[in-house]
């Protein structure tokens, strides 16, 4: 099923006069006249015509950034649920017959996709056929990695055109807060292999790398002129992006930075700072340069200057529905219709790897005419019909900032997931209020000392915990499927998952191994396992009351001498009491362990320890009881 005249080629129009609104509509009209004919499919009410898809491809990842998962972590759900590669690249046909010219992939992170290249490989196909950019949104922690590097050519070689790379911070050791996973080596390894590869700005229509940049209050709006010197010799683009209000991610106003206070900031430090003469149409971000720099700078302005009127974008949620907006709750599922007419679940597998039917066999079948399955056609139809229907119920844009935050969109790694309402509760630790001299100087979050470690909102940016064992390949970051082995935190794969409509969540069905079979606390066995290196993190912020009390600290004048250094011995003295203090914990042999604390702001420590052994289960216990003996410590001083 072809739409007449998807075949043309996209025209290059551009935009003039970023500052006013009515030239970029002109001009946006006039871009619209230009382009070759789109199905009235894609078309909405407002005229708004639909060539650009968003695909993802996954809810998992290997990072944990905070702005964008609840803390509480996200519940996965089952694989049949989500579409396999085949109804990926069928969709993304169907989409692209009918005048969709770009596609992104996006997730979740979709480098933690294991067929990730020989998807981009099959979607290249769909070149022949009209689509003229494939682009993928990641966080690039793979891509840096060893098998990256072939990863990207393979790629590249198939047609990805558009990279953005998402880091919020140029300071390594402030990545694993933001992100609560380390990584950001190969992050920026990724960002010089993509140079090398011929990425850059998109002149004369190159291939782009942008970097997005969620810039967020008394986290990272301190780096703002860094990126920017960071483009200087770089023929990258910088985006900073309005940090947006999420299911779980704690928005406030206050925490976000507007465009208009990063503007004003930059025009301070460099007064030729400007926008650029031509905008591209479409586009989420308002482009500005700096006359002799190699890059450009962006700014994603969606809570104080929204771009819907000239929104061209649609999404597919890694579940297969349709959703016609980011912030918006409606969605259809294109899944169940195709499943509908294939009468059966879809299993997980690579490309061609599903019930024999292959993602190209697929392909070629519709653009050749070959062999296509029964009633095909029909399905298309519905297809077509669903996907118009949702985008002819497409709003004007989204709601104001105040309103959203009300409603909270869902988190945004599962923007392309299905919705897990009352799961986080479940989830919520339990403990606690028993910590001893708690002051009103400390927040140490109740989940600390839950049986479940869990992670806290960096928008609190009090505490996180990380461990991994050698076995899980400590060392690299970029581990794809951070389900595939003992994850640090309670990955969002061992959280149970029940079905979307379940509610109350039901009670976990495995008995709780801290229990034996008759019900009575044990100390589990792990004579079995093989011993491995192992190592944990915590962290934990605590917010000082006024920044003289930082000042005290720092120059050691407080009344009770060098509070850092004896709250630093405190809390290493608290491995020691970890076995005898968590009851049913091993005692273990540790190896090694450190304590830093590190100034976050005029008011702001953050205290981190990290501990290590050989052994057959992890120290992730040592290392939360460590951070909270020197917190403990630097409060009673
Ligand atoms: N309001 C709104 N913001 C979006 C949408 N898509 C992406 N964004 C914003 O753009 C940021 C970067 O997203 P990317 O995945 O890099 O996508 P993009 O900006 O559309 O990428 P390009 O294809 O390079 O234009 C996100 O964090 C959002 O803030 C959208 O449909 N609506
Ligand atoms: C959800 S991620 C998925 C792709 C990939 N994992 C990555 O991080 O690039 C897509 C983009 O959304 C951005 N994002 C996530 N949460 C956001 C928020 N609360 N506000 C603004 N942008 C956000 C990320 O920074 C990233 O650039
Ligand atoms: S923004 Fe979300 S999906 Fe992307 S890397 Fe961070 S946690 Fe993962
Ligand atoms: S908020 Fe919705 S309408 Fe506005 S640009 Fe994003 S997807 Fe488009």
């Amino acid at each position: 099923m072809e739409w007449a005249g998807s075949e043309g080629s996209p025209t290059t129009t551009t935009i003039t006069s970023p500052s006013s609104s009515k030239p970029r509509l002109t001009a946006l009209r006039h871009h619209l006249r230009t382009l070759p004919p789109v199905s009235p499919i894609l078309t909405d009410t407002f005229s708004r015509v639909h060539t650009y898809l968003r695909i993802s491809l996954t809810e998992r990842c290997n990072l944990r950034c905070a702005y964008c998962m609840p803390s509480t972590g996200i519940p996965l759900s089952p694989t049949p649920s989500l579409l396999s590669t085949p109804e990926i690249l069928e969709l993304a046909s169907l989409f692209v017959s009918q005048g969709v010219t770009k596609i992104r992939l996006t997730g979740g992170e979709p480098t933690v996709r294991p067929d990730i290249v020989e998807l981009v490989e099959q979607l290249g196909t769909l070149r022949s056929r009209g689509l003229k950019e494939i682009g993928m949104t990641t966080n690039a922690v793979v891509l840096g990695s060893r098998r990256g590097e072939e990863w990207l050519r393979r790629m590249v070689d198939a047609g990805l055109t558009a990279v953005n790379v998402s880091l919020d911070t140029l300071v390594e050791a402030k990545f694993e807060f933001v992100t609560r996973r380390r990584g950001w080596r190969n992050v920026m390894k990724a960002i010089e292999r993509c140079l090398e590869m011929g990425f850059g700005v998109g002149e004369n229509g190159g291939k782009t790398l942008k970097v997005n940049v969620v810039v967020m209050k008394g986290v990272n709006e301190d780096e703002i002129l860094d990126f920017v010197e960071f483009v200087k010799d770089r023929p990258v683009e910088i985006r900073f992006i309005e940090y947006m209000p999420f299911d779980g991610n704690k928005w406030t106003t206050a925490k976000m930075y507007p465009f208009a206070s990063m503007h004003s900031l930059i025009t301070t430090h460099h007064p030729t700072f400007a926008p650029l003469p031509t905008q591209r149409p479409n586009d989420t971000a308002k482009t500005y340069h700096i006359p002799g720099y190699a890059g450009r700078i962006g700014f994603i302005t969606s809570m104080t200057e929204n771009f819907c009127a000239s929104c061209n974008r649609l999404r597919v949620t890694s579940d297969g529905s349709i959703k016609v907006c980011l912030f918006g709750n409606e969605e259809v599922s294109l899944r169940d219709v195709m499943r509908r007419y294939r009468g059966r679940e879809v299993e997980w597998g690579g490309v061609g790897g599903v019930g024999g039917v292959g993602g190209v066999e697929r392909l070629e079948g519709t653009t050749g005419g070959e062999r296509v399955m029964g009633g095909r056609e029909e399905m298309e139809k519905e297809l077509l019909q669903v996907i118009g229907a949702a985008v002819k119920k497409k709003e004007e844009g989204h709601k104001p900032a105040e309103v959203l935050q009300g409603e909270k969109n869902r988190p945004m790694i599962l923007i392309g997931g299905p919705h897990h309402n009352n799961h986080y509760q479940r989830h919520q630790p339990t403990l606690i209020s028993t910590l001893p001299g708690r002051s009103s100087q400390q927040h140490i979050p109740l989940h600390l000392l839950s049986p479940t470690p869990s992670s806290q909102s960096f928008n609190n940016r009090r505490f996180y915990s990380s461990s991994s064992s050698s076995s899980s390949n400590p060392s690299d970051p970029a581990d794809p499927d951070p389900s595939s082995s003992s994850p640090p935190f309670p990955s969002p794969s061992s959280i149970s998952t029940p079905s979307p409509s379940s509610s109350p969540s039901p009670p976990p069905s495995t008995p709780l191994p801290h229990l034996t079979s008759t019900s009575h606390a044990h100390i589990i066995p792990i004579t079995p396992k093989p011993p491995t290196s192992r190592h944990a993190t915590a962290l934990c912020t605590l917010h000082l009351s006024s920044p003289s009390t930082l000042s005290s600290l720092l120059s050691s004048s407080l009344r009770k001498g060098d509070a850092l250094s004896i709250s630093r011995l405190g809390g290493l003295s608290g491995i020691k009491h970890t076995p005898s203090l968590i009851l049913l914990s091993h005692p273990l042999q540790i190896t090694g362990a450190t304590v830093d604390v590190v100034v976050f702001g005029e008011m702001e420590l953050g205290v981190k320890c990290s501990v290590e052994t050989v052994g057959r289960t992890g120290v992730e216990m040592e290392a939360l009881n460590t951070t909270i003996r020197d917190s403990l410590h630097l409060t009673q001083q």
